[in-house]
């Protein structure tokens, strides 16, 4: 099977657990994608559910597939959230933002009783960090804010290349009107602690590490579906 096809079979899983009636946080990226059109089709059949989308792309599609949609002003508590990822460890600590809606995605994570993630195989690690944690900045002192960034990994041990995202040849602006830089530290054995430091930078709006969100993993690789739960390590 191919990666877009176990996307999809991890985006049927998920419909298994959307319940009539419910307030639904939708992700953004090409497994969220694929959730989003089969959740079309059984909307199409009769399914009552109401959206709040995470980015402007996952807004679109959901309107022109006639998913029913709400804002999180108009519905600031949600049932669940179904996301992607680009990694997920054993704690179901995540990577995310590999399309840059990492801010509206945490607060919708955060708006949700219950998060659940869904992916291919090849987003479980044993440890976050092979992938670059991306990192939404605001656009105002850039290369302050990246140097602080880069004082406030290296306190942590943490090293690497901070790569201010560039799409079509210019920076990259995510829906909230931020740049996001991509932060190649390699293993992050401390992810808290990393969340911490970053929080403590001004010019950061917020980065990529989802820690403690999800209650669930749903996860397709070539022997079918595994429904990973948070394995607690402190
Ligand atoms: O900003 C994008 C999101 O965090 C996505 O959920 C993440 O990048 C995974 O996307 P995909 O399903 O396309 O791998």
């Amino acid at each position: 099977m191919d990666a877009k096809a176990l996307k999809i079979e991890a985006a049927r899983a998920a419909l298994g657990y959307v319940e009539d009636g419910m307030r639904l946080g939708i992700g953004t990226g090409s497994t969220a994608e694929e959730f989003v059109r089969l959740l079309a089709v059984r909307v199409e059949k009769g399914l009552k559910v109401i959206g709040v989308s995470t980015s402007e792309r996952t807004e679109a599609l959901c309107r022109e597939l006639g998913v029913p949609m709400s804002t999180l002003d108009e519905t600031p508590e949600l049932d669940l959230t179904i996301d992607g990822a680009d990694e997920i460890d054993p704690e179901l600590s995540l990577i995310k933002g590999g399309g840059g809606a990492l801010l509206r995605e945490k607060i919708v994570a955060f708006a949700s009783a219950r998060m659940i993630v869904i992916a291919d195989k090849s987003k479980v690690v044993k440890h976050l960090g092979a992938f670059a944690l991306p990192i939404e900045v605001n656009r105002f002192g850039l290369k302050a804010t990246m140097e602080e960034i880069r004082r406030e990994s290296e306190s942590l041990g943490l090293s690497g290349p901070l790569v201010l995202r560039i799409k079509d040849g210019h920076p990259f602006v995510t829906d909230g009107g931020h740049l996001i830089v991509d932060a190649s530290f390699g293993r992050i054995p401390d992810t808290r602690a990393l969340s911490r430091a970053l929080h403590d930078v001004p010019g950061v709006v917020e980065h990529g590490l989802f820690i403690g969100l999800a209650d669930l993993a749903i996860v397709a690789g070539s022997n079918g579906i595994e429904t990973l739960h948070p394995v607690d390590a402190s």
